[in-house]
């Protein structure tokens, strides 16, 4: 089942406020946000083999120390040319531009299901509900991607501090984050 009109209409316009925020951050608040938000992502997942994450665009929250400085083997999503399943590259250091403009691994592809081997996946968001309700770009390609996750791992949401919320609108297919982290208020697990 789709979203309802009500619900697509109030993401829409949410998506449009969080990115007018996002775009108006500085340089230098990007950078201090991006510096807080690793040292809590390192700390949590030091123990972690498999991390699925994601190279952070120049709004987005982490930008230039994610995914560097996650432990273990990273897996980075791949956007296809074609439909919304995201395909997965273990990460070897090189990244090219990709669809969107997003730095995307250049290595073999492995296929969607290639997520199982995650024990946590650190997902993009543009704002997440204090129940793990998310909030993404609207491609829908991560409620997609995170029914291939195992059951039980850790999904944590990385986002700046305005952006974890009381609620967000919420239809059938999206998937809850289990934590999130923010630069001031750190790990949230939520779960
Ligand atoms: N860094 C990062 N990587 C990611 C995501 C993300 O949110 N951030 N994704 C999370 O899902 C996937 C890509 N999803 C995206 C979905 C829409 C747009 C985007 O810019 N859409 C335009 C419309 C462009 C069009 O449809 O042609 C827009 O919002 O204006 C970008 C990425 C996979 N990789
Ligand atoms: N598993 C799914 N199967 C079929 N359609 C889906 C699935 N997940 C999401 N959709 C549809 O995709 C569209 C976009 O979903 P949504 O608005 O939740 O994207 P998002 O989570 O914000 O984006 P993203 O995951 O790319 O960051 C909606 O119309 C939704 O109904």
């Amino acid at each position: 089942m789709a979203d309802s009109p009500e619900v697509v209409s109030a993401k829409a316009a949410l998506r449009e406020s969080l990115l007018a925020g996002r775009a108006a951050r500085s340089p230098a608040a990007r950078s201090a946000a991006a510096e807080a938000l690793a040292a809590v992502l390192a700390e949590r997942l030091g123990g972690s083999s498999v991390v699925a994450a994601y190279v952070p665009a120049a709004e987005e929250p982490g930008v230039g120390r994610l995914p560097g400085a996650l432990p273990g083997r990273l897996l980075l999503p791949v956007v296809p040319a074609r439909g919304r399943e995201l395909s997965w590259t273990e990460h070897d250091g090189r990244l090219a531009p990709g669809r969107f403009g997003l730095l995307e691994p250049t290595g073999p592809r492995l296929p969607p299901g290639a997520l199982a081997a995650a024990d946590v996946v650190v997902v993009p968001a543009l704002a997440v509900a204090a129940d793990g309700t998310r909030l993404g770009r609207g491609g829908g390609f991560y409620d997609r991607a995170l029914v291939h996750a195992r059951p039980g791992v850790t999904v944590v949401a990385v986002v700046f501090d305005e952006e974890l919320v009381a609620e967000l609108p919420a239809g059938p297919h999206d998937r809850r984050v289990t934590a999130v982290v923010t630069p001031s208020a750190g790990w949230w697990q939520l779960d």
